[in-house]
């Protein structure tokens, strides 16, 4: 028997920095944001309805997609954001249950899905039980200020586009903390999955 692990958080939260601890120790992590990635690929079906929805111009002279372009767009306009969920979602969930088919196939016992947007989305039939990652407020803007290079606002309109991070807490079975130092992080999750008896 395998346990699927949804482990979710915020924008910058620390998700990565959690998948990055699990994948050292071994584990399977599915990434939503890199099938994202994939599924808007040159060449995929995906890529032509964006094409189609938003025009030429959030290409890049490669004929790829312009991301910085699409995310400025999507995070000032909901409408727009559900438009580009509703292409590129489908594919995405699609992708991801095909790998968690095939890990489970392989006998692992422990398997993660790292979905940003699990709870927003209603995606939490996916998995068996569900891990937040949470951020307080300051560090979580000065987190990816920092990473993504962002003004105040860029930051906050990202933010904003998702369900309060402390609204997430009530709908997760476990909580970590990485407000503070990787190492506490760390010392959160293993507590968590010796609970669970997932190592
Ligand atoms: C808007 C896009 C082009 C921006 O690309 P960019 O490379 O700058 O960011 P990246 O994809 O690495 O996402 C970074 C983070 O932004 C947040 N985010 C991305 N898309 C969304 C969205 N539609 N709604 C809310 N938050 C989002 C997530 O926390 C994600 O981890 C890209 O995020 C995208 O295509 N989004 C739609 C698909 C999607 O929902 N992906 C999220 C997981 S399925
Ligand atoms: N405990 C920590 N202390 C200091 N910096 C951290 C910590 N955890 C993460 N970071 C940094 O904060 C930024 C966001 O972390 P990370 O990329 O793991 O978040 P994420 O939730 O995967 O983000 P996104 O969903 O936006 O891709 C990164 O630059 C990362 O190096």
């Amino acid at each position: 028997m395998s346990i699927i692990i949804g482990l979710t958080g915020g924008i910058a939260s620390g998700k990565s920095t959690v998948s990055s601890l699990l994948i050292d120790k071994g584990i399977t992590v599915i990434d939503a944001d890199l099938e994202a990635r994939l599924a808007v690929e040159k060449g995929e079906e995906a890529y032509d309805e964006i094409i189609a929805h938003f025009g030429n111009h959030i290409l890049l002279e490669d004929g790829s997609i312009d991301r910085g372009k699409l995310g400025s767009i999507i995070f000032h306009n909901e409408s727009q954001r559900l438009r580009l969920n509703n292409i590129v979602h489908p594919a995405v969930r699609k992708r991801m249950l095909a790998k968690k088919d095939q890990a489970i196939a392989n006998g692992e016992k422990l398997v993660i899905l790292d979905i940003p947007l699990l709870f927003e989305s209603k995606l939490t039939y996916m998995v068996d039980k569900t891990i937040l990652v949470f951020v307080d407020e300051y560090n979580q803007l000065e987190r990816l200020m920092k990473r993504n290079q962002l003004s105040k606002e860029e930051a906050l309109a990202r933010i904003n586009s998702q369900m309060p991070l402390k609204d997430k807490i009530q709908l997760a079975d476990a909580v970590i903390d990485n407000s503070g130092t990787i190492k506490e992080t760390e010392q959160q999750l293993i507590e968590i999955l010796n609970k669970w008896n997932a190592l």
